[in-house]
C-alpha cells in the first residue's frame, strides 16, 4: 500500500489540551488536524471553522468518518478509556493524556484492548502523554538509577508541592475536584506525571501506606494533600508528599544508594559519588566516628521538567510512520495508577495495602465515594477567571 503523506488526526476533547495540541501540530510537517471534538456545538463549530477542520459533538461519528489514522484523547480522565477504546477498535492509533484512565481497572481494559486489536493490526500505535519523561534533566537522573551509579538504592524522598492551585481552577472545569468526574485529586491529576516517573525510576512498590487529606485547603471532594510510605522489593524505602495548597512549593526529590546520593531541586542536580560502599564501611571501619570519602559534581538544566509534549507529539508521529513503539506504550500508565489508586486505598482504609492489588477492590471502594457523595461545587464566573494551562507548566 503507498504510504500517505501526511497523518490525518482528530483531537478529542478541545479544553485547554485540545487546543494547545492543534495549535502545536499546526506547525509540524508529516501530520494534518482533520476533526475535533468538543461537547458543545456552539463552541465545535466556532473552532472548527476558525482551524478549517470539521467538527464534531459526536465522537463515534467522528471516529466513523474513515479518515482518521490517529486520534488525540484529551478529555477529562474517566472518557479516556471509553473514547480509547472505541479508537482502537477501529484500528485508529491513539495517543491519550495523562492519567491514562481515572483507575486500574479501566487501565486494565484499555490494555486488553489493545492487545487484541494488536493482534490484528500489529503497526497499532497507542501512547500516553508523560512529557515530563522527555526532559533531559529525568533523563539524566534515570541513567544514574538505572546505570547503578548510586549502588544498592535504600531511600528516595519526594516533594511534590509545587502543584499550587486557586478554587477558581477546580470551579470552572466541572468535572474538576469530584470522584464522580475526575476520580481523584493532586495524585491522580497533577501528581500523575511525578507518580509515572517514580515507576519508570524505581518500578512497582510492593505495599504502600498513605495518608490523603480530601479537601482540606480546597473546597473540593478529593485529595488536596498526601504523605505516603512506599516499600519495595529489596529494601528499598520512599516517602512522598504530594500538595496542591502550599506557595511557594517543592518539587525536591532525594535518592540515597550505598554509593551516594542524588538531589534534584530547582531545575538542578548535584550528585554525591561515595570512593566505596557506606554499607561496606559500616561494617569494617576501625573509626567509631569515620566516614566515606565522596565527590560532589553539580549539573543545571535550562528548562524546566514541565513542557515536552511536542516531542511526545512528534515521537507518536514518528512511531506510526515507523511503525515501532513510542517514547511511552501507554499501557505503562497502568503502574503509576497502581500506585495512586494504592495511596488513595491505603488513607481510606486507613491500612497498609499491598501492591498490586485487585483493581476490582479499589473499583469499589471509588464507586462507594462517588454514590455517597454529597459534595456541591461552588458556582464559577467563568468570565472572570483566566484560565491559561501554559502558566502552570512550572
Ligand atoms: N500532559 C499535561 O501536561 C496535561 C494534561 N492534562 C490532561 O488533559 C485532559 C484534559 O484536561 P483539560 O484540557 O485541562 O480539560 P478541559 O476541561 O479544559 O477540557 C476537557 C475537554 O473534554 C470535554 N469533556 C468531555 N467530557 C466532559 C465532561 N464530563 N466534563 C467536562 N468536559 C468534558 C470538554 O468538552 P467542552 O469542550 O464541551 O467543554 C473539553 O473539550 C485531562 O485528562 C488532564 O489530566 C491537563 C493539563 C496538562
Ligand atoms: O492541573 C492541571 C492538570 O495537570 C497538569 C499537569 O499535567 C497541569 O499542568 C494542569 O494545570
Amino acid at each position: 500500500m503507498e504510504k500517505k503523506a501526511k497523518i490525518s488526526i482528530g483531537i478529542i476533547g478541545m479544553g485547554n489540551m485540545g487546543k494547545l495540541y492543534y495549535e502545536q501540530l499546526s506547525h509540524m510537517e508529516h501530520c494534518q488536524v482533520v476533526s475535533i471534538w468538543s461537547q458543545k456545538e456552539e463552541k465545535v463549530n466556532q473552532l472548527a471553522e476558525e482551524y478549517g477542520v470539521r467538527g464534531y459533538t459526536d465522537y463515534i461519528a467522528m471516529l466513523d468518518a474513515g479518515n482518521l489514522d490517529a486520534v488525540i484523547v484529551a478529555t477529562p480522565h474517566y472518557q479516556h478509556t471509553t473514547v480509547t477504546i472505541e479508537a482502537l477498535r477501529r484500528h485508529i492509533h491513539v495517543l491519550v493524556e495523562k492519567p491514562i484512565a481515572a483507575h486500574v481497572k479501566d487501565a486494565e481494559r484499555m490494555a486488553a484492548v489493545y492487545e487484541e486489536q494488536k493482534k490484528l493490526k500489529p503497526e497499532l500505535v497507542f501512547a500516553a502523554i508523560y512529557q515530563q519523561r522527555t526532559t533531559a534533566q529525568w533523563q539524566f537522573i534515570r541513567q544514574v538509577v538505572q546505570e547503578g551509579k548510586l549502588g544498592k538504592l535504600m531511600r528516595f524522598a519526594w516533594f511534590n508541592t509545587n502543584w499550587f492551585r486557586p478554587q477558581a481552577y477546580f470551579n470552572v472545569g466541572n468535572w474538576r475536584g469530584t470522584w464522580k468526574g475526575e476520580g481523584g485529586g493532586v495524585l491522580l491529576n497533577q501528581c500523575a506525571h511525578n507518580l509515572d516517573m517514580m515507576w519508570w525510576l524505581f518500578g512497582l512498590p510492593q505495599a504502600i501506606t498513605a495518608t490523603a487529606a480530601f479537601g482540606k485547603y480546597h473546597h473540593i471532594e478529593v485529595e488536596d494533600e498526601v504523605h505516603a510510605v512506599l516499600e519495595y522489593p529489596g529494601g528499598l524505602m520512599g516517602s512522598f508528599v504530594a500538595s496542591t495548597s502550599e506557595w511557594p512549593g517543592t518539587d525536591r526529590l532525594e535518592i540515597v544508594g550505598e554509593y551516594g546520593k542524588l538531589v534534584y531541586e530547582d531545575k538542578k542536580v548535584t550528585l554525591y559519588q561515595n570512593a566505596e560502599s557506606a554499607l561496606d564501611y559500616i561494617q569494617h571501619a576501625k573509626q567509631a566516628f569515620g566516614t566515606v570519602k565522596h565527590d560532589v559534581s553539580e549539573m543545571a538544566w535550562e528548562e524546566s521538567a514541565g513542557p515536552g509534549h511536542e516531542r511526545i507529539l512528534e515521537d507518536f508521529l514518528q512511531a506510526i510512520a515507523d511503525g515501532r513503539e513510542p517514547l511511552v506504550p501507554a499501557a505503562e500508565g497502568l503502574h503509576s495508577l497502581m500506585i495512586i489508586n494504592g495511596m488513595v486505598l491505603s488513607s481510606i482504609r486507613e491500612s497498609k495495602v499491598r501492591l498490586p492489588f485487585d483493581s476490582n477492590e479499589y473499583d469499589q471502594e471509588l464507586q462507594r465515594l462517588i454514590q455517597h457523595s454529597t459534595y456541591r461545587k461552588p458556582e464559577a464566573d467563568h468570565d472572570q477567571v483566566m484560565v491559561d494551562v501554559k502558566d502552570s507548566f512550572r
